[in-house]
């Protein structure tokens, strides 16, 4: 494993996963990934079509991914991935040296807005009732992992994962200065 530290910005889809950790990435010099492109040809069909990925299809994705960060991944990584699964989020969590997420929650009408205005993506707007239903909340043992509101702005929602991560002893003051 070569990568320092690995940052899982989580959310169901159109919830600023891509926008924050693209942020991110930028202010601790760290390189942006997504998720997305991990998935299959068949997969983003299938999600072009307004359906969510089955259980097959998300497990090949997740083992893409886990072998990413565990092998190719190096510094700072900020992975933009919907974390649906709890048992996923946490082999996620598990596949670097050090992990920490952050997880976009909100309303579903605001997420709903979004997923609307956004054009160019191959994700459809129908995948949000099925979305909404896979996601599994957080579990008491997944407490390395910090809620944002997907209502915030951007740059408030940087604000509060930066000091997230200093105090889990992430960053240091000098790192983002
Ligand atoms: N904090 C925010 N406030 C307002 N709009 C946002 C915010 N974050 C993202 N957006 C917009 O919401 C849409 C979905 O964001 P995106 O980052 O693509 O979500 P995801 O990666 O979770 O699918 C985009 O059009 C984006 O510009
Ligand atoms: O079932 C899942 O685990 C998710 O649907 C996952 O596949 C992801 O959310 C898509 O990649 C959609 O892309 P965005 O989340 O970027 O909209």
């Amino acid at each position: 494993m070569n990568n320092d530290c690995t940052i899982l910005v989580m959310g169901i889809s159109a919830t600023g996963k891509s926008t924050l950790a693209k942020a991110l990435a930028e202010r601790v010099s760290g390189s942006y990934v997504d998720a997305d492109d991990f998935h299959s040809e068949a997969a983003k069909q299938v999600m072009q079509d307004g359906e969510s990925i089955d259980q097959v299809m998300r497990a090949h994705w997740i083992t893409r991914l886990s072998d990413y960060l565990q092998h190719e991944a190096s510094g700072i990584t900020v992975l933009a991935y919907s974390g649906l699964i709890a048992a996923q989020r946490k082999q996620l969590m598990a596949a670097s040296n050090r992990a920490i997420g952050l997880l976009l929650t909100g309303e579903p009408s605001v997420i709903a807005e979004r997923m609307n205005a956004r054009k160019s993506h191959f994700a459809s707007p129908n995948m949000l009732t099925s979305q909404l239903a896979l996601f599994e909340p957080l579990t008491p043992d997944e407490n390395l992992i910090f809620t944002l509101a997907v209502e915030d702005a951007t740059e408030q929602q940087l604000a509060l994962a930066i000091n997230y991560m200093k105090t889990q002893g992430i960053l240091t003051h000098e790192a983002t200065n």
